[in-house]
């Protein structure tokens, strides 16, 4: 961390008005995007909705550069950017942030900034102390609290957002196009990134940001549009015009979106199905060590760990998974110590995993559908394990969830980021399941198929599994839990129970006390 500087504000020229005009994509035979037509005003923060694979992230390539897109014109202020020439976009002050981060994990953060943004011709003219100098101005800018020499792979998902942003600022952009900067924010530093989003806009810049939740949209925007199977359904409309239930309709057509409903209470004479004890374990740089964690939760309970992240989350889901290794304590599933077990012994005691990471850890984005679902799934229980069982096996998975997708032959890599999620959920919420270990199982995902896991959560409750769900969504967390753990540094501070009340858990995420 480095001492609290006055906030230099970047220097942000004014900002442009984008028009995307009849605008489409096509990625080989299929339609990405069609005919989008839209004008995001300057001065205003515009949220962009639609559910996954709607065509969000494609829609945000095109107007950074990323996309070329077949048909139709991207223009900012009076000017017509070439198509698919991000060069030209950033040129024109066209910045985005991706979703997934995209900065090398072994520069440091000043480095990062020169890499990305070392203006043309000055090549070869910096000192090192002129790159932090230049690079701590820009992350005081931005409210981001990072020193400028911090290596970004040892730097929590949070801080990344952060730094991500101050880069994109860097070249005082006309524009800032954000997807799903949401995703990976716990609920204290979300209100910190709309604040600054506001300001920006109040700069004159033209924000546009990719949203998934509606307390979001109404939270931030000043006017919201929605995608649906690559069409604009609702075109940049004021806030003021607009109420929740007409946007979600917008979203997702006339389907209703079911509540979970509540979890029913578990007996109290249901047996542990998981339980740690006094455990000790290290994931990484990026996470606290976890440190004396005892937790026990029995079959149709479902438990909630909230905490900022970074404060042992991580430590706790990899030594029960068995890929971190246990320093002290132990782990039982079903009442069978699995301490040292491999993780495949694990999975073949009923546990199953929605991992932190989802194209890291959760699926190889280069492999094909069927691989990943193979990979895990294994053909349980068939008689004859061929190719075409699989991948049976994986179609029937893959419609059970919803998942938009073309063939169990594609590319994983392919899919949009909230699918991508899907085929995780797919292949591990399956019949054989008693211990669900589920880190941040809606991230990414649109109202409908957010609203869809948490109903598998508390089924799989319901049949009788134990659920460990990590989030940074406390009010998801609230609606399946029975419990709330908060974890800081590593341990647990708090417990909560039913009737929650978000005020004493952020407090206790942040170190002021709790239950
Ligand atoms: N490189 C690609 N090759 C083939 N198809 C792609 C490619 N990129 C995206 N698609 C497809 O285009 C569609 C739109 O994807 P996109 O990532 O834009 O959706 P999204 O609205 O951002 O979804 P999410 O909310 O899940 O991130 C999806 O069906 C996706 O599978």
């Amino acid at each position: 961390m480095i001492p609290r500087r006055s906030p230099i504000r970047p220097a942000t020229r004014d900002g442009a008005t984008l028009t995307c005009a009849g605008v489409s994509v096509d990625f080989g035979g299929f339609r990405a995007l069609s005919d989008v037509t839209a004008t995001f005003p300057a001065g205003q923060v515009h949220a962009v909705v639609g559910q996954n694979g709607a065509g969000k992230t494609t829609l945000s390539r095109v107007m950074a550069g990323l996309v070329t897109p077949a048909a139709g014109t991207v223009q900012v202020g009076d000017r017509l950017l070439p198509g698919g020439n991000v060069s030209e976009a950033r040129r024109n002050g066209v910045e985005l942030v991706h979703q997934h981060f995209a900065l090398p994990p072994d520069f440091t953060v000043a480095e990062c900034f020169e890499l990305f943004n070392g203006e043309q011709g000055t090549v070869g003219a910096f000192s090192r102390a002129g790159l932090t100098r230049r690079a701590a101005d820009l992350l005081a800018g931005a409210g981001a609290e990072v020193a400028p020499d911090a290596v970004i792979g040892r730097l929590p998902v949070e801080t990344l957002q952060a730094v991500e942003i101050a880069r994109a600022l860097a070249s005082c952009p006309k524009v800032l196009i954000l997807d799903e900067p949401t995703a990976v924010l716990p609920p204290p530093a979300m209100r910190g990134l709309f604040d600054r989003l506001r300001r920006l806009a109040a700069d004159g810049m033209c924000v546009i940001v990719v949203l998934h939740k509606m307390r979001e949209v109404f939270g931030v925007a000043d006017t919201a549009c929605a995608l649906r199977a690559g069409r604009l359904v609702l075109e940049p409309t004021p806030i003021g015009e607009l109420d929740p239930a007409t946007l979600s309709r917008a979203v997702v057509g006339d389907v209703t979106v079911e509540a979970a409903g509540t979890t029913p209470e578990p007996a109290t004479s249901a047996p542990v199905e998981l339980e740690v004890r006094e455990l000790g374990a290290r994931s990484g740089a990026h996470d606290a060590s976890a440190a004396d964690v005892s937790l026990r939760i029995r079959q149709g309970e479902i438990v909630g760990v909230a905490g900022v992240e970074g404060n042992g989350q991580r430590s706790l889901v990899e030594a029960i998974v068995g890929v971190t290794g246990v320093r002290s304590g132990s782990i039982a599933i079903g009442g069978t110590d699995v301490s040292a077990a491999p993780v495949r012994e694990r999975r073949a005691r009923g546990l199953r995993v929605i991992p932190f990471e989802r194209n890291v850890e959760g699926v190889s984005l280069s492999s094909a559908l069927w691989e990943n679902h193979a990979a895990m799934d294994g053909g349980r229980g068939a008689f004859l394990i061929t190719p075409q069982a699989l991948k049976r096996r994986c179609q029937e998975a893959l419609r059970r969830w919803k998942v938009s997708y073309r063939s169990v032959d594609q590319q994983t890599g392919n899919l949009s980021g909230g699918n991508v999620q899907k085929t995780i959920l797919a292949r591990e919420i399956t019949d054989g399941l008693r211990v669900l270990v589920a880190a941040h199982p809606t991230r990414g995902l649109d109202i409908a198929a957010a609203s869809d896991v948490r109903g598998a959560l508390v089924r799989a409750a319901e049949a009788g599994a134990a659920v460990l769900v990590v989030s940074a969504d406390l009010e998801e967390m609230f609606e399946v839990c029975h419990r709330v753990l908060v974890m800081l540094g590593g341990r647990v501070v708090a417990t909560f129970e039913r009737p929650f009340d978000a005020e004493p858990v952020g407090a206790a995420m942040v170190g002021g006390g709790g239950g």
